[in-house]
């Protein structure tokens, strides 16, 4: 991969280094081709996947201690090897000229992230978007339901999305959420839209909940174009798979 940090990034990126140095260094001009990113994404989003799915059967198994143990010397040594070239920190977010975007270790979207379910984000073109995905045993926070945090981390992103549309850099400000009802473990949906504008705020609200059923929990957002990152919405749009 052929990175580069620095001069050839657009204004908000820039500005973002200059503003918060080293720890929000994680916007990456990388020209990768496309096609390149696209293969490595597909190879790593599988491992990924099979990475989730260990996570699950280490939670669900009831096999013996001693075999427990095997496992874990077996999960050990995968690490290992793949520790043999790695990178220094975090992933970040990349980005090269053709407009393709990665952010693989993005905690809710990320395809290389098994901690992430992952979610997929659907935007139209009028500040509105959903999600549909399942949430298992690796969620859970009261007995056989999505713990609370969780709901909230997967809101943050939907609505973190939504008040950016990938055309401006968007902060949470404040998130307000009602937990209205339990949300039970299996498939969740998301739905979220942009309630207002005002300057460089952004409200937005959104809820989580079983497809078809009523909303376990709502949500209202405050979302800020930080001082620091007031840009040209057009100088720059990234595809959609660019969230922070
Ligand atoms: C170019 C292309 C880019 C593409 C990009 C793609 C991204 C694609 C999607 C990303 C999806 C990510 C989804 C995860 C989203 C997170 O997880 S973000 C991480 C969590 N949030 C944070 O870390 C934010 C930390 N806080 C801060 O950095 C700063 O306090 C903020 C929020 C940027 C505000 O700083 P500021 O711009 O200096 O604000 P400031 O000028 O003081 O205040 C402006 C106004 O906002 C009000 N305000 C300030 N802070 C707050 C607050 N927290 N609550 C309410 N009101 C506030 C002020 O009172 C003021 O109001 P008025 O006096 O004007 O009425």
């Amino acid at each position: 991969m052929v990175c580069t940090a620095g001069p050839a990034a657009s204004g908000a990126l820039s500005v973002m280094r200059e503003t918060l140095g080293m720890t929000m260094e994680m916007f990456i001009h990388d020209e990768t081709p496309t096609d390149e990113v696209d293969r490595r994404e597909k190879v790593l989003s599988g491992l990924a996947d099979s990475v989730r799915d260990l996570v699950d059967a280490t939670i669900r198994s009831t096999v013996p201690d001693d075999e427990l143990a095997a496992v874990r010397a077996e999960v050990a040594a995968l690490a290992a090897r793949l520790r043999r070239q790695q990178l220094p920190g975090p992933a970040g977010v990349h980005y090269n000229s053709e407009g393709r975007s990665w952010n693989w270790g993005n905690a809710v979207v990320g395809l290389g992230n098994a901690v992430a379910p992952p979610v997929e984000i659907v935007h139209d073109a009028f500040g509105s978007a959903y999600a549909e995905m399942t949430l298992g045993a690796a969620y859970e926070g009261p007995p056989g339901m999505v713990h609370g945090g969780v709901s909230a981390l997967m809101l943050d992103q939907i609505m973190g999305e939504t008040a950016s549309g990938f055309k401006r850099l968007t902060m949470t400000g404040t998130l307000t959420l009602r937990y209205r009802r339990p949300l039970p473990l299996g498939p969740v949906r998301m739905d979220a839209r942009i309630a207002g504008e005002e300057g460089r705020k952004i409200t937005v609200e959104a809820r989580i909940g079983v497809p078809g059923e009523d909303t376990a929990v709502e949500a209202t957002g405050l979302f800020l174009i930080p001082r620091w990152a007031s840009v040209d919405e057009t100088e720059q749009g990234w595809s959609r798979s660019a969230e922070g």
